[in-house]
């Protein structure tokens, strides 16, 4: 197996701003190699040991490996960033095997042993070792590895074990990719990797695209010595649906989330209050036109909306579930703040969305596609100009809000 792609050269620049800024600005360019010192401890590369200054992999009694906090975490702090071990472009399930033997063939024996060394969930195996699956990654490995660097041909045997390797690293590659979004498409990050499930996950995953690494952040206070977990599915959804998704990882969830049966009503009463104000928020349009839909809107205005995105708010933090779901809860009221001219409202609403945003994905990163900081000045400018009651509503009914 050749390995023709060079060591990823570290994220962080090794020369020290300190060395290269003019004398006046030394004090600045300590502070920046402070953070970038900080930041440094907290990068893990594929072919280092799986530890950061603030967590680290190890066993758990009955769920493999998992990742541990060596100290207690505060809420907001970057856990760590990494870069992906293996990554595909987003592309249709049938050509997602020869894009990964691709990449897997070209892969350093640093990273290609990292991998290895990563779960293999059963469902993942049964998948890849089924005939489609199996025979896509005969064809790519006869096509492109059919002759040795001699040119000679490969035996039938040698070919064999390698479809077989190969395999095994996609059954490895499907337990644990990312879906990092759009053309990103989908890597294997070896310490969010270590990470075991928890309907109550305790970081958010945010993918960079300018940089393509991964950071972890945790997004409640975690005590020293707590296992840290992700979520695999959406939160919002009843635990039966949850744990549906989950079975094709192979396990039954026994988060707290899980074992009690009191979260569960809360639980579809979110899903329930989320539905309703989605249908309020994106297609509340459609009821107003003539249309072939067989129900009444659920919400006939922007009170009763405001209210339930209100009552959202309380349930997820009855439940503990912070994160991108909450975050929308907020983003979504301060909208309806403004509809329902409460601007102050809508002020401290997107103020909060944007304590979410920053503690998820840090201050330079956005959860949506809209601006908060933005958002939240020309609020602020509104209100300190003492803006006309439905004066703004009916502009940002007409999408010219400018700030
Ligand atoms: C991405 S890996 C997580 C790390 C894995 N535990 C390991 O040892 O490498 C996913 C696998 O971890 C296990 N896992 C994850 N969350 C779990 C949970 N809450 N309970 C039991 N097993 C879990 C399952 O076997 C799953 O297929």
């Amino acid at each position: 197996m050749s390995s023709t792609l060079p060591t990823p050269q570290p994220s962080l620049g090794t020369q020290s701003a300190a060395e290269t800024m003019a004398p006046q600005d030394q004090r600045a360019a300590e502070m920046v190699d402070a953070v970038a010192e900080e930041l440094s401890s907290l990068v893990i590369h594929p072919e280092e040991e799986l530890v950061t200054k603030l967590a680290k992999v190890s066993k758990t009694p009955a769920a493999g490996f998992g990742v541990f906090a060596t100290q207690d975490i505060p809420k907001g702090a970057l856990i760590a960033v990494e870069s992906a071990v293996l990554s595909i472009p987003a592309v249709p399930d049938e050509e997602a095997a020869p894009e990964f033997c691709a990449a897997l063939h070209q892969l350093p024996k640093a990273k290609l042993e990292r991998l290895q060394s990563l779960s293999l969930d059963p469902l993942a195996w049964k998948a890849v070792s089924g005939a489609n699956v199996r025979s896509r990654i005969w064809q790519w490995c006869e096509d492109n590895l059919a002759s040795n660097e001699g040119g000679q041909r490969t035996s039938h045997h040698e070919l064999s074990k390698m479809v077989d390797i190969t395999c095994r690293c996609y059954g490895i590659f499907l337990t644990n990719n990312l879906e990092t979004g759009g053309e990103s498409g989908r890597g294997v990050y070896p310490f969010f990797s270590r990470m075991n499930h928890s309907c109550r996950p305790d970081i958010f995953e945010f993918f960079d695209i300018k940089t393509k690494e991964l950071s972890l952040r945790a997004i409640h206070d975690i005590k020293a010595g707590d296992q840290i977990h992700s979520t695999y599915v959406d939160l919002l959804q009843p635990r039966k649906k949850r744990q549906k998704t989950l079975a094709a990882w192979g396990f039954h969830c026994q988060c707290t989330a899980c074992a009690n049966p009191a979260f569960d009503t809360l639980s579809d009463r979110a899903v329930e209050l989320d539905d309703m104000l989605e249908e309020y928020l994106f297609y509340h349009d459609d009821f107003s036109s003539d249309t072939d839909d067989d129900h009444e809107p659920f919400l006939k205005g922007p009170d009763e909306a405001l209210g339930v995105a209100q009552d959202l708010i309380q349930i997820l933090k009855d439940q503990a579930i912070y994160g991108e779901s909450l975050f929308y809860a907020y983003w979504n009221g301060s909208k309806l703040g403004v509809e329902v001219d409460d601007l102050q409202l809508a002020l401290d609403y997107a103020r909060e969305a944007r304590e979410i945003e920053v503690c998820c994905v840090g201050t330079d990163g956005k959860l949506s596609d809209e601006d908060t900081i933005e958002w939240i000045s020309y609020l602020e400018s509104q209100i300190a100009h003492g803006a006309d009651k439905g004066t703004l509503s009916a502009r940002l009914a007409h999408g010219d809000y400018d700030p």
